[in-house]
């Protein structure tokens, strides 16, 4: 097994690097054809293009051949290519590569979590070579970065925290040639000290040449030395034997000592700075420039207190490189590109364009201010991430420059819960416990219970959370508490305690508050109460409360209104007025004749979000009005259209174990939504889940008092049409309800 992540010598990736092999000695002239080219402003594939000389690899074939030079997406020239043929070019493998996976058949079997897989621990998984494959689902994604690996184009990732926008971005940089490193000196210009010259020569060659100064200043320096000790000597022996004033002949040694020290200083100068050192690199460089600051990200030039008197640092020796200099002939990960500043921005675009960047100092009140050195090279591949507001906030431009010249992608939340993807979920525990190096490995019955928690935290039947980060973090955590009690393997209990302290903050929370109701007994659990109707709402992304809503019916002064408080007031207005068009039908109340009052008990203003308690109200509003009373061993989450439908609602599973955790027996969810439900084995027993499609339905559990129930139910079915047409609460669903 292994899990070579950072350094690999693999030389199979090499086998795909047929990317223009810009030599170094090559590289200035192409510098100079690059600043000709990008003096116009258009964007014209050439300016844009990562590889600066925008040359790329012929689509299935091993020949170069120029970009199309009207800059047409030229990306598209290799969508053909399949990831398969991708991957036979890098010699990546897609699987577990384990002889484990000999007799696995793929009969999707909902129980076998495992995937069909027979091991004693995740120990047995093989891990693959390459960080590319290491990258679960986002196939997308993975094709892309491939693709835009060989070709050297830019890409732009958006999605959720988590998912692997950065691992990819890494990974990236493990398929690039290792061969097209640079070393970049910076030397003293003796015609401009302000204006240090660049010198870009292969890996390596730069500690040699640095070496090679050192040692003719040394030598110089030891030949002055010698010269000076001469001098000295010979101005003391004059004065000693001369009887001249030995004062002054100190005094002349002294002035010949600093003399010598001074020029001793400008030889040093001599020796170039090394501002990026690619020897040492076993592949191209990745650098994470997210949330730098200007100095960080573009370079920068120290200030010199001592700006004179033989006493001052020479310009070159001051300048430092930037994010997008270190990533030469690599990848610059840029993640949140929205909140690098503006000017940033910009001048990142100038350097993708270009290629090459001058450094100068960023602070104006800087001595480092006067130096700008010649153009740096900084021929990178930018990877920008963000969530789905980068989009909006980013620099129109640099995005086009990505756009034009790359490639957009939108990662996934969620895959399909396959045995294949299950054997990968059980990888991905492998990986993380190599990762960390301190975990123990999980036993099968542990890592059962991981993909299980993945297939509850993606919300959805039949999928599989990407949200890896805070997988890996379940994972993580069992893990420690497996080897805070010395155990050989991580176990299943280990992950049912991590997954109770790995509970977000908002889930701890939720917890409380269930714990505090109970004690002032707010939360009522049973008997049937008229106008009261348990609710549920969500908290944050990941927990559920129980609301209670409580209405009253009373005679209006004047017009009707609904009246409920604070922000809640809009919900509760939009929830009567669906819920009016039906009462007008089976009912002689006029509602627009009453005051309708709506309490959200103890609501605050949080957990209530869009219309998933519009059931809940309607159901309130119809109890007083009827004078019926609710179970209140009853719980209810769905949202309401104007026909009485029951649409569906987001977080039903952390809404059915609110409702089970404060005693609720009978759970009332959109039939829409049955098939989202994924609660904790400890739940199952403890609640009925009633799908309903239908108000009337809803009313027909949730309402006590048989007879005018029944009246009631039957009343309402005759007008809603429930029986006509049963799957109408499918319908029109909302596709991200709350
Ligand atoms: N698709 C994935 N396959 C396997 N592991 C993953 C995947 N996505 C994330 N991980 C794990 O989660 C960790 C964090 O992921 P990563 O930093 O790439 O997320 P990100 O999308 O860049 O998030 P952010 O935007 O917050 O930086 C990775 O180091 C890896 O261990």
């Amino acid at each position: 097994m292994s899990n070579d992540t950072d350094t690999d010598d693999d030389p199979r990736r090499d086998g795909g690097s047929e990317s223009p092999a810009e030599t170094p000695a090559s590289r200035e002239e192409d510098a100079a054809e690059r600043t000709g080219e990008s003096t116009e402003p258009t964007e014209d594939a050439s300016d844009g293009a990562p590889s600066g000389k925008a040359q790329q690899t012929g689509e299935g074939t091993d020949d170069e051949q120029t970009v199309d030079e009207h800059g047409e997406d030229a990306a598209e020239d290799t969508s053909t290519q399949s990831a398969d043929d991708l991957d036979d070019e890098y010699g990546l493998e897609d699987d577990l590569g384990s002889e484990v996976e000999a007799d696995i058949r793929d009969e999707f079997d909902e129980d076998d979590l495992l995937g069909g897989l027979d091991i004693d621990s995740t120990a047995e998984i093989s891990i693959p070579d390459e960080l590319v494959d290491h990258v679960i689902g986002q196939d997308e994604a993975r094709d892309i970065v491939k693709k835009a690996a060989k070709q050297r184009r830019h890409v732009m990732m958006i999605g959720s925290p988590g998912t692997g926008k950065s691992m990819l971005a890494k990974a990236m940089s493990h398929l690039l040639p290792k061969e097209d490193l640079q070393d970049v000196l910076v030397y003293h210009n003796p015609d401009d000290g302000n204006e240090p010259k660049v010198r870009t020569v292969p890996a390596g060659k730069g500690e040699q040449i640095i070496d090679a100064h050192k040692e003719e200043a040394r030598k110089r320096n030891q030949l002055r030395t010698f010269l000076m000790l001469i001098i000295v000597a010979i101005i003391l022996g004059y004065t000693l034997i001369t009887g001249a004033s030995l004062l002054l002949g100190i005094i002349a040694a002294v002035a010949v000592y600093i003399l010598f020290r001074y020029t001793q200083r400008g030889s040093d100068a001599m020796i170039p700075n090394m501002i990026v050192n690619a020897a040492d690199q076993t592949q191209a460089p990745f650098e994470d420039a997210t949330g730098a600051h200007a100095g960080a990200l573009l370079g920068d030039v120290r200030h010199d207190p001592f700006q004179s008197g033989g006493m001052e640092t020479p310009s070159h020796d001051r300048v430092e490189p930037g994010a997008i200099h270190k990533a030469n002939k690599g990848v610059l990960f840029v993640d949140e590109i929205n909140t690098l500043d503006i000017r940033s921005q910009q001048k990142l675009m100038t350097a993708i364009q270009e290629g090459e960047f001058s450094i100068t100092g960023q602070s104006e009140r800087s001595s480092g201010a006067m130096v700008q050195t010649e153009p740096v090279p900084c021929d990178f591949i930018m990877i920008a991430a963000g969530n789905r507001d980068a989009l909006e906030n980013m620099h129109p431009a640099l995005r086009s420059r990505i756009k034009g010249y790359g490639y957009e992608v939108f990662m996934d939340d969620t895959i399909e819960d396959t045995p294949e993807m299950r054997r990968k979920y059980i990888r991905f525990i492998a990986q993380e416990v190599e990762k960390d190096g301190r975990l123990p490995h999980f036993t099968p019955e542990a890592a059962k219970e991981v993909v299980l928690e993945a297939k509850r935290r993606s919300g959805r039947k039949g999928h599989l959370t990407l949200l890896f980060r805070n997988l890996g973090g379940l994972v993580r955590v069992a893990g420690d508490i497996a080897r805070a009690e010395d155990k050989e393997f991580t176990e299943r209990e280990d992950v049912l305690q991590a997954k109770k302290r790995s509970r977000s903050i908002e889930q701890q929370l939720a917890d409380t508050y269930i714990e505090r109701r109970k004690d002032y007994e707010l939360t009522v659990a049973d008997g049937d109460v008229v106008g009261r109707v348990n609710g549920l709402a969500v908290m944050g992304e990941d927990s559920g409360i129980m609301l209670p809503v409580m209405a009253e019916v009373a005679p209006a002064q004047g017009g009707g209104q609904v009246i409920a408080t604070g922000k809640l007031q809009e919900m509760a207005e939009e929830s009567v007025q669906n819920v009016s068009a039906i009462i007008k039908k089976f009912s002689d109340v006029d509602l627009s004749e009453k005051d309708v009052h709506i309490q959200f008990v103890q609501a605050g203003q949080q957990g209530v979000d869009g219309d998933s308690a519009s059931i809940t109200v309607a159901t309130a509003v119809i109890s007083a009005l009827e004078d019926i009373p609710v179970r209140q061993d009853l719980a209810m989450t769905g949202s309401l259209s104007v026909r009485g439908d029951v649409l569906p609602v987001g977080g039903v599973t952390h809404k059915i174990e609110a409702a089970a955790k404060s005693g609720i027996e009978t759970i009332i969810i959109p039939k829409a939504n049955e098939q989202d439900v994924m609660i904790e084995d400890e739940y199952e027993e403890m609640v009925e889940i009633v799908p309903v499609s239908n108000i009337s339905e809803v009313l027909d559990v949730a309402l006590a008092g048989e007879t005018e129930k029944d009246s009631l139910v039957d009343r309402l079915k005759s007008i809603t049409g429930q029986a006509l047409d049963p799957q109408v609460g499918q319908a029109g669903s909302n596709p991200s309800p709350q």
